[in-house]
């Protein structure tokens, strides 16, 4: 059973083709649809009254359902589209029930009628020559199977007229008689006037697209690089969010709240300040709002978003993790934005010689060009002064000048003119040839000013974003010590020469013991490091605290044990193999001297803690060696009175800890003869 829809808005009517399932009967049948395009999987519901059908309609497009496989599969049968015809009225009076469409569309199935011209099928004349012309076969019942049948679209040369073509599975052709309401065969004679046309048209795709032509594509899906996880596809989703309005009084409009206004909202601080209490390490109240935001003010979302980021390894700050490379790759920018501007700057410096060297030369022209002028004015004159004495002496020479020393004179004069006149025309040509070297050079320098501020500002920007990625690496580095144990026992087993290690290291990295009547037991912790572990060795696994302490964390060594097990050997060392401390004062040195824009001062004390006492190793004994106080000074707690060193460098370390470890011998000496 089949049933047919329509892709636009006007009136429809719709032919459906009617297989029954018991014998195979193939029946048209025209009804009126709903204007709902059928679901995959749901209902079309067809019905028509006699009134709706009776009047003149549109006959758009023809779908039928085939039946395959015992389901009810779609398609669409080819029709005339925007014909104008009369819909009989036995037809038309007869009604279907809702169907249920299956799921199971096939693509080979979904075959539909292509739009087309079509002619102005409204003129009256035009369709009395139509009918006329058609000739009356027989009428048939296309009995067949029909999912092997094909549909066609036979459109004469002239395009006046186009039709529905049924293909049997014998080879038989049939069209529907809309007059009649009767399937009949197409005539051979008929082939001659026209053309068929396969189908191809799928009813699935966006109708607007197809009005135009086009592929439908959904705009929302995108796609996103991530440094680490590469190609990720993504989707602007509209969902339903809270947004934070304020009432502007001058225009008495509600309006969106800016993010930087947003952060000092009481509410919206409250809610910042749960996600950092859940996130002591991420700091920047900006970003948690605008995560807030996102996650329509959940602070649980927002908690579980920063948490996941976490977790799946975006946080990873080895040499290879992307945030690494895109810092690097900031750097490259920064420097080769750097070395551009410098060769700009040496660009525009000599621009700026040359124009001044062609504004000299300008000058000079310029003084030649009123000198010139001077001379040819004294010359004019001196030539007029001489004529107007030869006219007051009218023959009678007082100055008796031959006339030939006349003849010279005039002649000079003419070539001091023409002298004049050229020196003039090259020192005007000069002017303006320089005047135009001066435009180009001013336009050339505006042109590398311009270029110039656009890097400035471009390295202005990298900038910006290189010390938000290098916050950013600081504060992943430190959430990932965090996340590694912001406490962290190591076990160091002390080399003894005097005998074989009576301590068995487990391959699972725990270490076993023999507590006596061969009973065994086995200890974990987070790194053990066997007897012959180097100096070396034991402070890569304290390395990364270093820098935390130099990003601005708290930080604490301790070394923990009996009495000979090795501790000062492990915290002080020798001097061939220093330890922990000497190598961490070291290692402080060198990411301070690594990070050039930032000021560290390092100040040094020692105490020992001796029967629960806190004594100052900086002090001589000799100069009072008092018991401090722990005191409580706001958030802090200090040693009272303890003396700081200030350090520049490793000799002033090596120098405050010998006199500390002197201070203390002496001190370890005095307690216990004093006892
Ligand atoms: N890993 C090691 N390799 C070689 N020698 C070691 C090692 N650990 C400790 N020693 C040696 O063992 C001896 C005792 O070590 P150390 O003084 O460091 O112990 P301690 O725990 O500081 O003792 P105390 O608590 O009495 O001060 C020293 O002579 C030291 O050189």
């Amino acid at each position: 059973m089949g049933a047919g829809i329509s892709r636009r808005s006007e009136p429809e009517v719709h032919v459906v083709v009617v297989q029954s399932q018991e014998n195979g009967q193939v029946d048209a049948k025209v009804v009126r649809k709903s204007y709902r395009k059928p679901e995959s999987e749901g209902e079309v519901r067809c019905g028509a009254s006699d009134d709706e059908l009776s009047s003149e309609h549109h006959l758009h497009s023809r779908y039928i359902r085939q039946p395959t496989e015992g389901h009810h599969s779609y398609s669409k049968l080819k029709s005339p589209t925007h014909r104008r015809r009369n819909i009989p009225n036995q037809l038309t009076t007869r009604a279907f029930e809702p169907l249920r469409l299956s799921s199971s569309l096939s693509s080979d199935h979904r075959e539909c009628a292509p739009d087309f011209i079509t002619p102005s099928y409204s003129d009256p004349k035009h369709q009395q020559r139509v009918k006329a012309e058609r000739p009356v076969t027989e009428e048939l019942s296309p009995v067949g199977d029909i999912a092997r049948t094909t549909f066609e679209l036979f459109r004469t040369y002239d395009g006046a007229e186009e039709y529905t073509v049924y293909m049997r599975d014998d080879g038989k052709r049939f069209y529907v008689d809309f007059e009649e309401q009767k399937w009949r065969y197409f005539p051979k004679s008929w082939e001659e006037r026209g053309y068929f046309k396969a189908i191809d048209y799928d009813p699935y795709e966006n109708s607007e697209s197809l009005a135009q032509g086009k592929q439908f594509r959904d705009t929302r899906s995108g796609e996103f690089i991530h440094p680490t996880k590469g190609k990720l596809v993504t989707y602007l989703r509209q969902e339903t969010q809270n947004v934070l309005y304020f009432l502007d009084e001058t225009s008495g409009a509600w309006l969106p709240m800016p993010l930087n206004w947003e952060r000092h909202v009481p509410n919206i601080t409250n809610l910042a300040e749960k996600v950092q209490k859940a996130c002591p390490q991420w700091k920047d109240t900006r970003a948690i709002v605008a995560l807030l935001r996102q996650c329509n003010y959940s602070v649980e979302d927002c908690v579980s978003i920063f948490t996941s980021l976490n977790d799946d390894g975006v946080l990873d700050t080895s040499e290879h993790s992307g945030r690494d490379m895109l810092r690097a790759k900031l750097e490259k920018q920064l420097v080769e934005s750097r070395y551009q501007l410098k060769r700009m700057e040496e660009r525009n410096k000599e621009l700026e010689m040359d124009n001044e060297i062609l504004q000299t030369k300008l000058q000079e022209l310029e003084m030649e060009n009123r000198r010139l002028k001077r001379d040819a004015e004294r010359h004019s004159k001196y030539q007029q002064q001489i004529v107007n004495k030869k006219h007051s002496t009218s023959g009678r020479s007082i100055f008796f000048t031959p006339r030939r020393n006349l003849h010279v004179l005039k002649e000079d004069v003419n070539t001091l003119q023409t002298k004049i006149v050229s020196l003039q025309s090259a020192a005007t040509k000069g002017m303006t040839t320089y005047r135009t070297m001066l435009d180009k050079f001013s336009s050339e320098i505006t042109k590398l000013l311009c270029a110039y501020r656009g890097q400035s500002r471009e390295i202005g920007e990298v900038r910006a974003l290189y010390q938000k990625e290098s916050l950013h690496r600081k504060l992943l580095y430190n959430e990932v010590q965090e996340l590694r144990g912001n406490i962290r026992v190591f076990c160091r087993c002390r080399y003894d020469e005097r005998g074989a290690c009576a301590l068995k290291f487990d391959a699972s990295g725990m270490i076993v013991c023999s507590t006596g009547q061969g009973r065994r037991r086995a200890y974990d912790f987070e790194k053990i490091f066997p007897p012959n572990s180097t100096q070396e060795e034991v402070f890569q696994d304290t390395k990364a605290t270093i820098t935390s302490c130099v990003d601005g964390y708290n930080v604490c060594i301790i070394a923990f044990g009996q009495t000979g097990a090795g501790k000062t050997y492990t915290m002080m060392g020798s001097r061939d193999q220093p330890g922990v401390n000497i190598r961490s004062v070291k290692e402080l040195f060198r990411i301070c001297k690594e990070r050039t824009k930032v000021k560290y001062s390092m100040k040094v004390s020692m105490v020992e803690v001796y029967n629960e006492a806190v004594f100052d190793l900086l002090v001589a004994p000799d100069d009072g060696h008092e018991k401090l106080q722990i005191i409580k000074k706001g958030k802090e707690t200090v040693v009272q009175g303890l003396t700081e060193f200030e350090i520049r460098n490793m000799d002033d370390i090596m120098m405050v800890m010998q006199e500390g470890e002197q201070n203390r011998t002496v001190a370890d000496t005095k307690m216990n003869t004093n006892r």
